[in-house]
């Protein structure tokens, strides 16, 4: 989901981290710090040394923050405190640690914090992903949940992504023919913004242009909507395309004209959802197919499987039918352990502590941020033990573990109230593809004749991807149809 709503919370922040430390001297000054009050008889959660102003930065500043904060939890434990700017920061890295917050804990935790970047995006939270836990939040969640992306809307969207699949397969096919290598590139900016980092410095704020960017993206956006919102508008006047798959947009334009919530659903907050579930479905997606189809490239005996069964299991087919896929045991395997390795939002989405709570015996104050860090529980050697940094999707064969939020290892959706209500979705957009990439073509990695060292290097961004483009040459097995 990594989604727009990261994309305003870290910013390439080994490029801006010289520039944050000298705003930060300067306001020295004027910073108000939000430090959470060492009330007597507190038990703070300990944390690496901190520095005035810039706090916990200095530690993470240059590297990655998910592997930044699995190193610092190693020294400190797995509720460990850090002050991001000033922002009081909770990171959890232990699957109990983890329970307590998305389990016991669930509905302290059930807000996330709103900094004046995300503010600016989400116009104060009126989208779903970054609204304030309370009725606004309920209301939109239970339309994603029931209305937009339940098991049967999912699947009413099947031949639309079988035809988006044919559609790439094609263009695959081609460039094939013509022995071309073919590449996937992921582009991103997300980043730690100076106002986030010091919300009541009104230098940082005057400073940065995190906030008026935030806002015109959001604006641009909402222009290009409102054109669509119009003919859409003119279609259910009509009562134009019956029978066709309902898009989602007009499934929230009839329940608006309905009017029968407690909270009347306007045109903004339309626009936004739209907005958010655009972003939050798209790159994921992209991403995890980009690192499973990498691991495939750099594990040739995975690579062998999941080709052998995708081939055997449709040999009666000319291209891989959606409904068939339920039969590739091993290929969802493969999904699984790339998902467990490269989680595209290795932290999730940040919570807030809306009371005063206890975490593993910890305290934890109201206004706190807390962070599950998602990528460490899934390289912890006491939950994957032997072997967590390699590729074995075997793994999963004789384990029950999943990724449906109950098993706090392996949290690459999250957990809880505010666990991702898009996960069929999101899987919907990787199975077809991944299958179909595999049943038509085998694949080379020009240049690269090792494939242990087929580039792995992570890259931070709306969602973590890697950062060399995938470029690899397909051979042709089993035609593709229309080509
Ligand atoms: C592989 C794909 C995806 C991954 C890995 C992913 C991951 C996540 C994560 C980690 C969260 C935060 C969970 C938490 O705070 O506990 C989240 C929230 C969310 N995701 Fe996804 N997501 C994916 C696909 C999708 C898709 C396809 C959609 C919609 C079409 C979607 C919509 C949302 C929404 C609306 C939220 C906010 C939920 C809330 O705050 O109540 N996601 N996602």
């Amino acid at each position: 989901m990594p989604t727009a709503r990261r994309a305003a919370h870290y910013n390439e922040m080994e490029t801006h981290y010289y520039l944050y430390l000298g705003l930060a001297l300067v306001s020295l000054f004027v910073v108000v710090a939000r430090r959470p009050r060492r009330r007597h008889g507190l038990r703070l959660p300990p944390g690496p040394w901190q520095l005035p102003v810039i706090g916990s930065l200095h530690h993470i500043a240059g590297k990655l923050p998910h592997r930044a904060m699995r190193d610092l939890a190693r020294r400190h434990g797995p509720v460990m405190m850090l002050r991001i700017g000033e922002v009081p920061t909770v990171v959890l890295s232990s699957r109990e640690a983890a329970r307590e917050v998305m389990k016991t804990h669930d509905v302290v935790f059930a807000s996330r914090p709103m900094s004046p970047t995300i503010n600016a995006i989400t116009n104060g939270g009126r989208d779903i992903i970054m609204a304030p836990y309370g009725e606004h939040w309920r209301q939109l969640r239970k339309i994603a949940v029931v209305e937009l992306l339940s098991a049967r809307r999912v699947l009413s969207f099947r031949a639309i992504r079988e035809e988006e699949v044919a559609a790439l397969l094609r263009t695959i096919a081609i460039a094939a023919a013509d022995s071309r290598p073919v590449e996937q590139g992921q582009q991103g900016a997300a980043g730690f913004n100076p106002p986030d980092l010091w919300p009541s410095s009104t230098l940082a704020r005057w400073l940065s242009s995190a906030e008026r960017r935030g806002k015109e993206s959001r604006e641009t956006v909402f222009r290009i909507l409102d054109d669509i919102i119009k003919e859409h508008l003119q279609r259910l006047d009509r009562a134009a395309g019956a029978g066709e798959a309902e898009v989602l947009l007009d499934v929230l334009l009839k329940i608006q004209r309905d009017g029968a919530l407690q909270i009347p659903l306007d045109m903004d907050v339309i626009k936004g959802v739209i907005f958010e579930i655009f972003a939050a479905g798209s790159e994921t997606a992209a991403t995890v197919l980009d690192w499973a189809m990498a691991e495939l490239m750099r594990n040739p005996k995975a690579m062998q499987r999941a080709t052998a069964e995708v081939r055997s299991v449709f040999s009666a087919h000319s291209t891989v039918p959606e409904h068939g896929l339920g039969e590739l045991q091993y290929l969802h395997h493969v999904i699984r352990e790339t998902l467990r390795l490269h989680p595209p939002v290795p932290l999730l989405l940040p919570r807030e502590a809306r009371e005063p709570c206890r975490v593993l015996g910890y305290d934890v104050v109201p206004g706190t941020t807390v962070i599950v860090n998602a990528w460490a529980l899934g390289r912890d050697e006491r939950y994957w033990p032997g072997d967590p940094d390699d590729f074995r999707p075997e793994r999963f064969e004789a384990s029950d573990v999943d990724f449906k939020g109950a098993d706090f290892e392996f949290l690459p959706f999250g957990a809880g109230r505010r666990m991702c209500p898009g996960v069929m979705f999101g899987l919907a957009n990787v199975e077809l593809p991944l299958a179909s990439l595999l049943f038509h073509f085998d694949w080379e990695a020009p240049g690269v004749a090792d494939p242990a060292k087929f580039d792995m290097t992570e890259a931070f961004g709306v969602t973590v991807h890697r950062k060399p483009g995938l470029l690899l040459r397909p051979i042709l097995r089993v035609p593709v149809p229309g080509v």
